[in-house]
């Protein structure tokens, strides 16, 4: 085969691809590939098949034999009932389908096979998970500070979030907050144009978006299109999934991908549609929305619909002149697939898919971030922590509550002194205070699960890296740990009045700080694998429980039964190590009155030894050592449960989903996922599991 190198530079200078002045320079600047002129994005597909394996072992296909292209400069509407597998096309072409999806054909970008995850292409999804605390400015800016190169002045930034800012229409609520459940923020409309401008900030050459107008008022929904068709005019190849669109909307779109059932009904110019329907036999009567039209006569479940009507409704439609209400929807739609097939479209599509195919042109790189790790980590750790201090129920709301309940404590065990009583009376404040104070920190953990839905969508658009998050998370969150902790701390530990003397009050404080971070560690590991937040709840607080138990409180370390309890559970509860260095650091150099006067008084190293089974010969140090180091290790079980969620689950998933269905059919499958298509994470599965998240809101 032969081939062409597209648009060499010309005589007079390079041939840029129909880019505006700011995005040409921006691509110029940013991109670490040669710049040989024309940077736009061809996308072809051709007889794309996708089969999905069930959970029974059975195979469907969701997309059958798809041939089609997107240009730059052109809107596509990808169209079809609900099921008719535009998502899935989606996901194909983005390179984001589910592990359990294989895939035929070839996709090509600019003539080459290209992996599209991870930033190369844009891609906007139904959800907007944004911070709903930030403002529209910020957020962009934030994203930006992520994003670009470091060395590009941030007045340059500047004009481009501003340029940004306009471009999407965002000007009058620049300055308003994105809002959230305390926080009255800016409309549906509007978070759909931040999510899009988020997205267009890097100028990206291909988009790709998953029903950007459903949810939104017609005017919205005009809006938003319309922005989209001046973004595929600046060079950009711009495709969308729409429902319904009115017919406002409709004529926006240049080019149109219909589908039913997985196969093509029509593929071509918008403007030829209504043309295509009339000839196939549906002409699209006059007082309708062409678009309206099309949907209706390929939506099955109409079907239905009329098999339930009755009497003069059923008459009603048994007496219209309208062709489709004398046939099954089923019926028209085989006919309009027939009908596709032998048509002038369907041919000039395959020619100009073999056209396009044929011109190798530029490799477009990563539109994922240019902005190195030091500034991924400090924009992240900055972010954060704006969010956690304009968030009253991230830590404000925690901070109150631990004064209230320390207060309590400190009201209860009073002025604790030295009698014979105070000795049990130390040890269940301790472990209270170890135990309930700390497990409390659970309560952060949907604001986390927040950050979790906002961290995905940028990591599966190429924004940052793992490392930069934890970096940024951990850090963020310490000065409010510290904070917190701090402040109850010396409350208890004032009104209670532990073991006097400086060494002993930061060792209490510090052991407090300690745990608490352990448990956001732990919530943040438990974030990674369960999403869900009350389920994530639920298995923290029982994680916590059973910790608890083996602390040594409830049942004396030596007592606690040998195998799995004592050896290893009460070694990895950290209120284990907690209470054993509290203990030791409010005991130890203490007298206590003995249960008569006569009898000489009880020194603390032996209550230690002989009533709370501590382990003296080990510095109390140590145990606070352990602790800090659980932190570190809980850290990097949530970047690798990360990792391991992004690379070996989906990888596993589809041996799995492989294996299932070469047991059923008894054969080797011979549909293989190209450059490893289907092995990136699905952005489906993830909004499919936050969705009970969502619903919360
Ligand atoms: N990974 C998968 N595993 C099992 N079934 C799948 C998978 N992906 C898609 N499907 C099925 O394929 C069909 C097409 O799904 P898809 O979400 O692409 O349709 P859609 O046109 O986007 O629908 P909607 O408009 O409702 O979002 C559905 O019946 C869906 O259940």
């Amino acid at each position: 085969m032969m081939e062409i190198e597209s648009n060499k530079p010309a005589a007079n200078g390079v041939v840029v691809g129909g880019l505006s002045p700011l995005s040409e320079t921006l691509w110029r600047e940013t991109t670490s590939t040669e710049f040989v002129g024309d940077v736009s994005a061809r996308l072809t597909w051709k007889d794309l098949t996708v089969m999905v394996t069930l959970s029974n072992g059975e195979t469907q296909n969701v997309l059958e034999g798809l041939t089609g292209y997107a240009e730059p400069g052109t809107l596509m509407a990808l169209m079809g009932p609900s099921g008719s597998g535009k998502s899935t096309l989606l996901d194909a072409l983005s390179g984001r389908l589910a592990a359990n999806a294989f895939l035929s054909g070839t996709i090509l970008l600019n003539g080459r096979k290209t992996k599209l995850s991870f930033g190369t292409a844009a891609y906007v999804t139904q959800d907007d998970n944004l911070i709903g605390t930030l403002t529209v400015r910020e957020t962009i800016s934030y994203s930006a500070r992520l994003r670009l190169p470091d060395k590009m002045p941030w007045s340059e930034k500047r004009a481009l979030v501003e340029s940004t800012i306009i471009e999407m229409g965002l000007q009058d609520c620049a300055d308003t907050v994105i809002g959230n459940w305390h926080l009255r923020g800016i409309s549906g409309g509007e978070k759909r144009r931040v999510s899009i401008a988020l997205e267009i900030l890097m100028r990206p050459r291909l988009l790709f978006l998953d029903e950007p107008t459903s949810g939104l008022d017609s005017a919205s929904a005009f809006f938003v299109t319309q922005t989209l068709r001046g973004l595929s005019r600046d060079g950009r190849t711009v495709v969308a999934s729409v429902h319904q669109p009115s017919s406002e909307v409709f004529e926006l779109f240049d080019q149109l991908y219909l589908l039913s059932g997985g196969k093509t009904v029509y593929f071509g110019q918008v403007s030829e549609a209504y043309e295509f329907f009339a000839q196939a036999g549906f002409p699209c009567p006059s007082l309708r929305n062409p678009s309206d039209h099309f949907l209706r006569c390929i939506n099955s479940d109409f079907d239905k619909v009329k098999a339930t009507l009755k009497g003069s409704m059923k008459l009603r439609f048994d007496a219209s002149d309208d062709p489709l209400e004398k046939i099954t929807t089923a019926d028209a739609t085989r006919a309009l697939i027939d009908f596709y097939r032998t048509s002038q479209q369907c041919y000039s599509a395959k020619e100009k898919v073999d056209e396009i195919s044929k011109v190798k042109g530029t490799v477009l790189d990563s539109g994922g971030s240019q902005a190195s790790f030091l500034m991924q980590s400090y924009t992240l750790t900055k972010r954060s922590f704006v969010n956690m201090s304009r968030d009253f129920g991230y830590y404000w709301l925690r901070l109150l509550i631990y004064i209230v309940v320390t207060v309590c404590i400190g009201t209860i065990y009073l002025d604790i002194g030295t009698s014979y009583s105070s000795i049990l009376a130390r040890g269940s404040c301790a472990s209270f205070v170890f135990g309930f104070v700390t497990f409390m920190s659970i309560g952060g953990f949907p604001s986390f699960v927040e950050d979790m839905k906002v961290f995905q969508r940028e990591r599966l658009n190429g924004h940052y890296g793992v490392t930069a998050f934890v970096i940024g998370n951990t850090l963020s969150a310490m000065p409010f740990l510290i904070m917190i902790t701090f402040i109850s701390g010396t409350i208890c530990y004032f009104m209670v009045r532990l073991h006097p003397g400086f060494e002993h009050y930061m060792f209490f404080v510090l052991c407090l700080y300690a745990s608490v971070t352990v448990v956001e560690s732990l919530m943040m590991a438990i974030a990674s694998i369960v999403p869900n937040f009350l389920m994530g709840i639920i298995i923290g607080a029982g994680i916590q429980g059973i910790f608890m138990l083996v602390s040594g409180y409830f049942r004396l370390p030596n007592d606690i039964p040998k195998p799995v309890w004592r050896y290893p559970m009460s070694y990895i509860s950290f209120h284990f190590w907690a209470l054993q260095g509290q203990y030791q650091n409010d005991l130890e150099g203490l007298l206590f009155e003995n249960q008569s006067p006569l009898l000489p008084k009880i020194p603390g190293e032996y209550i230690l030894v002989n009533v709370f089974q501590i382990d003296v010969a080990r510095s109390k140090w140590i145990d606070l050592s352990v602790i800090f180091s659980m932190i570190i290790i809980y850290r990097i079980i949530f970047f690798l449960m990360i990792k391991i969620s992004e690379d070996v689950t989906p990888w596993i998933r589809g041996l799995i989903a492989r294996r299932r269905m070469q047991q059923k059919n008894g054969t080797q499958n011979t549909t293989v996922a190209p450059d490893g298509l289907s092995h990136s994470p699905s952005l489906r599965t993830y909004v499919a599991k936050r969705g009970t998240a969502r619903e919360k809101k």
